[in-house]
């Protein structure tokens, strides 16, 4: 998947489409997780120039002589000027506020990933070394009793907020909602079980100026609870994992993976369609004071093992993909070395060939970070993307009907103008007939009168005028 975004139509090429996520990547060359936002922001002005579109297409339909500069109050017939069909019209209301609904929805799509595993295998000390900082509580035993979910906020303090209540809780709290070692009882799983959720809003930029890369990027982490203490899969799946672009398992090096992380996993892939599945070997560390050969054989059999949970048993990735799927790592030492190297802790936990350990560990962020961006991309944008190319073409077929139906208004008129023409000149011959009878008749009356009064007139006008006073002209 090439991660390339163009509502081009069919038939532009590739040096006229103005948004090419392709060039704009190459020139700035940005990072993978970077993309996710470029493609968005690229999204957000195409939608934006759509709505621009539909509004004054709206207009126009609203009033279309007011946008051509005709003045109405000239017509004589206002009853009869060319109108836009209500269904027409209806249907640009209908893009409109569809594109609303797109613009609202797409501001709040990000990158999700859902971390799970058993407790105690070092989730939340994955979570918070992949943020470099100690977000979330983590520690020995039972401690994540919820959904925590890690999201970026620009305040500068970060807060918390319940899934039953809107009010923003102070972060220092988290332990106390989100952690079963809490001191009090106000641990989140009152009603609703494991599958709560509680929001972690982080600041994307801490107070030492440190950016945090994922929560910058539009990165949300989801920390589960251990997958022993609670079957309730499927509503794990619903409520959390639909929308997940990226599934990491930790694993226990120490161990084997246990029937309920493969369970769940069973199910995950049964009610989404190739998930993508990291498996995190963690607390690798373990494998130092075995020695090297030890730790190889111990690799070869889990990486075997691994390999046929994903590639035959789950058939969420090929043998090549497997490879950029499975790794052995520290997180505690790679919590523990970014924190140190913050300043924020003054020794970090150290095992031999830790270099080897955070260079595998620093592999899989970046494997991650280009997968969980090409599945956003690909899952979430893309249908925003083909929705655009679907808005354009109706709005094409919704103006064809316009312009066909003004055109058919307009054949009528001429028509009528046609015969409103020929009637006139009709009208016209009858009565320069009818002038030419008229004066005919006059002239045969005229004709008529002079004969019958000729005579009479010629005498009388010959007799004195005194003689006219005592006779009248009879008719
Ligand atoms: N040696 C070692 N210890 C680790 C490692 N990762 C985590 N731990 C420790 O294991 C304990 C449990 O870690 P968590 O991160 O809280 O484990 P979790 O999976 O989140 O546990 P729950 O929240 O209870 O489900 C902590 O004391 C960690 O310091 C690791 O890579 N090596």
């Amino acid at each position: 998947m090439s991660g390339s975004i163009s509502v081009a139509a069919a038939g532009d090429t590739a040096s006229n489409r103005p948004y090419s996520l392709k060039t704009q990547r190459r020139a700035n060359g940005a990072e993978p997780l970077a993309r996710f936002g470029e493609a968005k922001k690229v999204l957000g002005d195409i939608y934006a120039e759509i709505n621009t579109y539909v509004d004054e297409l709206n207009g126009f339909y609203e009033d279309p002589f007011h946008s051509a500069n005709i003045d109405l109050s000239t017509e004589a017939n206002p009853s009869a000027v060319v109108k836009v069909s209500d269904e027409q019209r209806k249907g640009l209301l209908d893009l409109s506020a569809s594109i609303r609904i797109i613009r609202e929805t797409f501001q709040r799509d990000h990158m999700k990933v859902v971390f799970f595993g058993r407790t105690s295998n070092g989730k939340s000390t994955t979570i918070n070394a992949m943020l470099h900082d100690k977000v979330l509580p983590q520690g020995m035993g039972h401690t994540t009793c919820c959904f925590l979910q890690v999201e970026g906020c620009s305040e500068a303090e970060g807060y918390l907020q319940r899934d039953d209540i809107e009010e923003k809780l102070p972060l220092s709290e988290l332990r106390s909602y989100g952690n079963a070692l809490g001191d009090d009882d106000r641990a989140l799983p009152s009603a609703g079980g494991y599958n709560r959720t509680l929001r972690v809003f982080h600041p994307r930029t801490s107070s030492d100026g440190h950016v945090n890369r994922l929560l910058q990027n539009d990165v949300v982490i989801v920390d589960s609870p251990g997958v022993d203490v609670s079957p309730e899969f499927d509503s794990w799946i619903d409520a959390h994992c639909l929308d997940a672009d990226v599934f990491v398992l930790v694993s226990n090096s120490e161990s084997t993976l246990t029937n309920a992380e493969k369970q769940f996993f069973h199910r995950v892939s049964q009610r989404l369609s190739k998930p993508n599945i990291f498996v995190l070997n963690n607390r690798w560390d373990a494998s130092a004071s075995d020695g090297q050969d030890t730790a190889n054989m111990v690799r070869k059999q889990h990486e075997q093992r691994l390999k046929e949970f994903l590639v035959d048993e789950l058939h969420v990735c090929t043998e090549r993909e497997v490879k950029e799927r499975i790794y052995f790592v520290s997180s505690r030492e790679m919590l523990e070395a970014r924190l140190k190297e913050l300043g924020k802790q003054e020794r970090a936990f150290q095992q031999e060939y830790y270099k080897e350990r955070r260079v595998e560990f620093e592999k899989f962020e970046r494997v991650f970070e280009q997968c969980i961006s090409r599945s956003a991309i690909h899952t979430k944008l893309e249908a925003h993307n083909r929705r655009a190319i679907e808005i354009v073409n109706k709005m094409r077929e919704n103006c064809d009907a316009v312009q066909l139906a003004m055109g058919d208004q307009k054949r009528d008129r001429l028509l009528a103008m046609e015969e409103s023409a020929s009637t006139f000149t009709r009208c016209r011959e009858n009565l320069a007939g009818s002038n030419k009878l008229v004066a005919c008749r006059r002239n045969v009356c005229v004709r008529k009168c002079m004969s019958r009064f000729r005579p009479t007139f010629l005498r009388r006008s010959s007799a004195s005028p005194s003689s006219w006073t005592n006779s009248s002209v009879r008719l």
